[in-house]
């Protein structure tokens, strides 16, 4: 499976396609009694400057210095004393206040600087007292200690507030406790553990995490096999498809320590805290390992750089992200600490994050189907008392595109419903009105209407049944009519062997496959839709290759018209007439390529059909289903290589794509 074909999807649905989700709500959090505390400290510190330096006024009036070197010239001066230029100073006699307000006897003066310099002779010549300080402001010896230690009073008070913060919601409880707390594995105090059994229509992806489990079980045993584990497993699909809910499972099953925490957390808090957050969290993991640290959110923090960067966070971001990878960095691979994290922006991730030691395991969660739904169903109802009439399956048929979260929200409406309508048990009609009320609230359609998904599964079907019939062509391994990602529906093949060069037939046979859901909307609804713009790009790749690369159109001939690297280095480029041939060449094998799609669909429509029925009842079809479904002959489902050897005698019309 070196080289698996990329999945064909239907992409920019306009409904579907929206682009960048909005970013996850920051989590607000009030600034709680420290905040207040560093707020009231600076109000009393502001209060008692303003205090202390009413209290400095100086004493009697303001007097100019002309005045004040007339007085001394008198004689009337009795003593002075000078903080820098200021001077104040007393007089002999009463003078009349220049503001005419009484008369003074002390006085306050300014010296110029430029005040030539036979003061001081006049000043000893007159017999003057004269005292000097330095330039400090006039206070008790506490007010002044009190003003220089304030700011760093105010950083001391600043850095406990930042570590109660750090340790409070880090680990769940024992942080809100007022008291700095390192953050604790959350499991260890909840009274059941969360297990598979609880997770439910992921059965794939449990499978994957199974490996994870049992070296968290007993990592001795790899250890001392040198075998290195990965480090970090990222959990990625849309929200409330139970990433959550997994990551709690593996932890449960393998009877270690869960680690919480979500990465917007980290970067809502005071600049430089991230980073040490991290640290600290994975230092309590280490201590009693094995156990697993979950992040989520990772996007928030994770995503690659120019990516839009929210103003001023961006430092902080990187550092704590950086914090993180050193962190996995450091791991000897022994410790027995697996991060794994979640994110429902795969697309936007630093390519940091997902390199080898770091979380080079993708594990895709994606939303369940029929079954899956029935299954998420009864879990959730397993402390619900449901009437006689309750027919779970048939909720799962009526809830395509509901999630597991939307499941379980569902059949909790539906209790809170029976209960206000005094019923002893759960009613069919309770979950019937559950799901309107359900639906209504929700921002987007939350079940998919039959329309999308009969085009949808028309289209899959269309991609599926030409794969299936075009000889030499990667097998079909699964079809699916649940939504991944930006796609309504997929259908994989992979070769049954690695594959180092192509024939011209199986090439054709890959542009027909690309073209089949496209074909298949034409033929069954007569209209084609925009949900084949990523199988026409991948058309187009093919086809491209096969006239202006690879020699396989007459009239271009065997050479190259599209250069290639090398030949780009060195300036060579075909003539413009040679490129419109290539262009020429493309378009005629594409449009054989899709009139072979279409005749081969007409010819097996009720094989297309019964595809589609199927499809729409079951959503999902393995490789076995599929082929039973379609009424062909999958021969040799388990030998690969066999496999292939009879799909070829098979010869079901050779070059019939053509
Ligand atoms: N596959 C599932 N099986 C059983 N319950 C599920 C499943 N998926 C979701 N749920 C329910 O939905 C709840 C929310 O799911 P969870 O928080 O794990 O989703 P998530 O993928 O982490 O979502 P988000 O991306 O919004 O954080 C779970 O606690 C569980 O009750
Ligand atoms: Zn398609």
């Amino acid at each position: 499976m070196a080289n698996p074909v990329p999945p064909r999807d239907r992409t920019d649905q306009p409904w579907r396609s929206e682009g960048a989700p909005p970013p996850p709500p920051a989590r607000k959090k009030m600034p709680g009694g420290w905040g207040g505390l560093i707020l009231t400290a600076l109000v009393v510190y502001l209060i008692a400057n303003l205090v202390l330096s009413f209290f400095n006024e100086k004493d009697g009036p303001t007097i100019s210095y002309t005045e004040f070197d007339k007085q001394v010239a008198a004689g009337n001066v009795t003593k002075i004393y000078s903080k820098g230029d200021a001077i104040q100073g007393q007089l002999k006699n009463k003078q009349p206040a220049p503001n005419g307000d009484g008369d003074y006897t002390k006085f306050t003066t300014q010296r110029p600087a430029f005040a030539d310099d036979d003061l001081w002779a006049q000043l000893t010549k007159n017999n003057v007292t004269v005292t000097a300080e330095p330039v400090v402001q006039e206070r008790s010896f506490l007010a002044n200690l009190l003003i220089s230690l304030a700011p760093m009073l105010l950083l001391v008070l600043l850095w406990v507030f930042i570590a109660r913060r750090m340790s409070a919601g880090m680990g769940g409880a024992g942080g809100m406790l007022g008291r700095k707390a390192p953050p604790k594995p959350v499991e260890l105090e909840a009274g059941r553990r969360t297990t598979f059994e609880d997770v439910a229509g992921i059965d794939e992806v449990e499978g994957e995490l199974n490996d994870v489990v049992d070296f968290l079980k007993n990592p001795g045993a790899y250890r001392d096999m040198g075998a290195k584990m990965p480090r970090g497993v990222l959990l990625a699909g849309p929200p409330g498809t139970g990433k959550t809910l997994l990551a709690r499972a593996v932890a449960g099953e393998a009877g270690v320590p869960f680690f919480s925490a979500s990465a917007s957390e980290f970067i809502e808090m005071i600049v430089g805290v991230g980073a040490s957050r991290v640290r600290e969290l994975f230092n309590e993991a280490r201590k009693v390992a094995p156990a697993i640290i979950f992040i989520d959110e990772i996007d928030t923090i994770g995503r690659a750089r120019g990516g839009g960067a929210g103003m001023g966070g961006h430092d902080e971001r990187e550092q704590t992200l950086n914090q993180i990878l050193t962190e996995m960095d450091g791991f000897t691979g022994s410790e027995g600490v697996i991060v794994l994290a979640a994110t429902n922006r795969a697309d936007v991730l630093d390519p940091a994050l997902t390199r080898p030691g770091r979380f080079d395991r993708i594990v895709h969660v994606n939303p369940p189907d029929r079954g899956g739904r029935e299954a998420i169903l009864r879990i959730h109802t397993r402390q619900i008392p449901l009437a006689q009439d309750v027919d779970l399956e048939h909720v799962a048929k009526t809830t395509p595109g509901m999630t597991g979260a939307e499941l379980a929200n569902l059949a909790n409406e539906a209790a809170l419903l029976a209960v206000k309508r005094r019923q002893k048990t759960v009613t069919r009609s309770d979950l019937s009105d559950a799901l309107e009320k359900v639906q209504l609230g929700a921002e987007r359609p939350l079940v998919m209407p039959l329309e999308e998904r009969r085009r949808t599964a028309y289209h899959e079907s269309g991609h599926a049944l030409l794969g299936m019939l075009q000889p030499g062509a990667d097998p079909v391994r699964k079809i699916t009519i649940v939504p991944r990602g930006r796609a309504l529906g997929v259908t994989l093949s992979t070769p049954e062997s690695d594959k180092y060069a192509y024939t011209e037939d199986y090439l054709r046979g890959r542009i027909i496959g690309a073209l089949g859901g496209m074909a298949a909307e034409q033929v069954v609804f007569g209209v084609i839709t925009t949900g084949a713009e990523s199988d026409l790009e991948q058309v187009t790749t093919i086809a491209r290759g096969m006239a202006g690369r690879w020699g396989m159109s007459e009239r271009v001939g065997r050479l190259t018209a599209i250069p290639g690297d090398t030949q780009q280095a060195y300036g060579l480029s075909a003539a413009p007439a040679t490129l419109d041939t290539v262009d020429e060449e493309m378009r005629r094998i594409v449009e054989e390529c899709y009139e072979s799609a279409l005749n081969q669909l007409r010819e097996h429509r009720e094989k297309l059909d019964a595809l589609a029925e199927a499809l729409l009842a079951e959503e999902t079809l393995e490789e076995a289903e599929a082929y039973r479904a379609a009424g062909i002959p999958r021969l040799g489902k388990e030998g690969r290589e066999e496999g292939e050897a009879e799909r070829e005698g098979e010869g079901e019309g050779e070059g019939e794509g053509l």
